[in-house]
């Protein structure tokens, strides 16, 4: 690998970005004013909700936005010509970015990020805006799923190993924190968002000393707190009474803080070990897990009886195992013409359910103020103004017959504004914050939308002014087709 000084992230995108920018550029269509919406078609995990990550990342890429002169040179040894690169090394970030904030609960279709800026500046973003939501917001989602079935019990990610590579272990623990996880292994994320780090020794350390009793020993020497690992030659026969012998040896000496089960059947074990400690007098001890664990074997693990306080949880979580992408997009929703009025656009498709909404939108969670909560999202026209209107439709924007009034609510809108003609203008709230803003979300929502398995779909539907303008736009553009088709043209 070559290592550059001045490396930049701009050229962390698909070639067919910069091809395409070229050829508007080429056209002097480039600087023409465009939207864009990033949104996920279908939840992933069969979960009733998704949590939205990624904001910060997303921030300090556009901020730093720029062709850096080593950048210039690989696209000059690419080919394109000097006047193109003069334009994109003068390039910088000046259009606006309206997003809904990390922890807010996210829905299929609803815009999660919308990117309003000269079309070949908002073409180039796309690939790293979807590179940083897909992932974070997967794991976000996959870590409160974890979350939601440890409830009141600490979780920790101890996913690093296993991570799809450096970058993707820091941000994805970032992401499991704000999702509910508790703390991470992690000591870099630590140090770079101030998250809490935690942790317990591995086998090697049983294994270098030999034998476990030396080993808990040295390790109770030079730290004060200590969890000691117990399955690495036989859990229940010489893992925890070791332990335990460590620890009546050296007494106030330390902070015996419990036991760390990695192999076997864990809920046997768990009940036995819990016996072993209480019964030894170590009753405040807590008993850590790891080993493969995800929301399914902590569930089962619960459902067995477990003794289980803490759980260590990884390479399920930090891959995303059973579903390794979001598939989050980003289309263009409406474009300046030549005479300067934004045209919506729209992408058909036979499947109805993936054909685009058009239109600079904006998004509503529709809260009853009688019961507090949510009755659905509401998508509608950046001009309209729900919250103004006594009587709100909502409907089912595929299966339109499905509709319902509200009529005592409020329209509270998800999105902030992030970026205003290229400035800054959103301050990031701490972590802590977007973890309380997840709860706080949760709140609004019924009951069945919130179970892991087989939920309630959520209501996201269209103001009746955004759906028409889809049926119209699907007109003319079939009409203009078939005008094609018939030789018209
Ligand atoms: N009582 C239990 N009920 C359901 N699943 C369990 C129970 N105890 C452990 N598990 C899970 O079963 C799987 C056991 O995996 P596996 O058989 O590979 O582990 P092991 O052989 O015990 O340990 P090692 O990691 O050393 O191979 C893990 O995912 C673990 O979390
Ligand atoms: O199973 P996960 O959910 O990914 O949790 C992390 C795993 O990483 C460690 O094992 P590893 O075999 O890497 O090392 P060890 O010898 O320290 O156990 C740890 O003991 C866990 O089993
Ligand atoms: O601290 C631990 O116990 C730990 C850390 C990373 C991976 N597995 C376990």
């Amino acid at each position: 690998m070559t290592n550059y000084a001045d490396d930049s992230l701009a050229l962390h995108t698909d070639l067919y970005q910069i091809n395409m920018t070229k050829a508007y550029w080429d056209d002097d269509f480039h600087n023409r004013k465009a939207v864009f919406e990033v949104f996920f078609r279908k939840l992933p995990f069969g979960n009733g909700y998704a949590v939205f990550a990624g904001l910060e990342r997303i921030i300090e890429y556009v901020k730093k936005f720029h062709f850096s002169e080593s950048d210039i040179e690989y696209l000059r040894e690419l080919g394109y010509e000097e006047a193109f690169l003069e334009y994109l090394a003068e390039l910088r970030f000046t259009g606006t970015i309206r997003s809904m904030q990390e922890g807010e609960v996210a829905f299929g279709n609803v815009p999660l990020v919308r990117v309003e800026a000269p079309l070949a500046q908002a073409q180039l973003l796309e690939t790293a805006i979807l590179n940083i939501v897909n992932y974070q917001t997967l794991i976000a989602t996959k870590a409160n799923r974890i979350k939601q079935v440890v409830q009141d019990e600490v979780v920790m990610e101890f996913g690093t190993r296993r991570a799809h590579e450096l970058d993707a272990a820091i941000w994805g623990t970032r992401a499991a924190y704000i999702g509910g996880f508790d703390a991470t292994s992690n000591v870099r994320a630590g140090k770079l968002f101030g998250m809490p780090v935690s942790g317990t020794h591995a086998h090697a350390m049983v294994q270098a000393y030999r034998d476990e009793y030396q080993a808990f020993h040295k390790y109770a020497e030079s730290h004060k707190d200590c969890v000691f690992l117990v399955d690495t030659y036989d859990t229940l026969k010489s893992g925890v009474p070791t332990a335990i012998k460590v620890a009546k040896e050296l007494g106030d000496k330390i902070n015996f803080k419990g036991i760390r089960l990695d192999s076997g059947d864990m809920a046997y074990q768990s009940k036995i070990a819990r016996k072993m400690l209480d019964d030894a007098g170590f009753t405040d001890t807590k008993i850590i897990a790891s080993n493969d664990l995800d929301e399914y074997t902590i569930l089962n693990l619960k459902a067995q009886g477990a003794q289980i306080d803490v759980w260590g949880v990884g390479t399920k979580l930090i891959t995303a195992y059973d579903q390794p992408a979001l598939g989050a997009v980003y289309k263009l929703v409406s474009i300046e013409n030549e005479s300067g009025e934004m045209e919506d656009t729209i992408k058909i498709s036979s499947n109805a359910e993936k054909v685009s909404t058009p239109g600079m939108k904006r998004v509503y969670r529709i809260v009853n103020t009688v019961n507090h909560k949510s009755e659905g999202e509401y998508i509608a026209l950046e001009h309209e103004h729900p919250e103004s209107q006594e009587r709100l439709k909502m409907f089912h924007p595929v299966h339109t017959y499905i509709s319902k009034f509200v009529t005592n609510f409020e329209a509270r809108e998800l999105h902030v504004e992030v970026f205003k003609d290229g400035e800054l203008v959103y301050d990031t709230p701490p972590l802590s914050e977007m973890r309380s803003f997840v709860n706080e979300n949760l709140e609004l929502l019924w009951d069945e939308y919130k179970r892991s398995m087989n939920p309630e779909e959520y209501p996201v539907d269209l103001s009746e002014e955004c759906w028409n303008n889809k049926m119209d736009l699907i007109h003319r553009v079939k009409a203009e087709v078939k005008e094609k088709q018939s030789g018209n043209w």
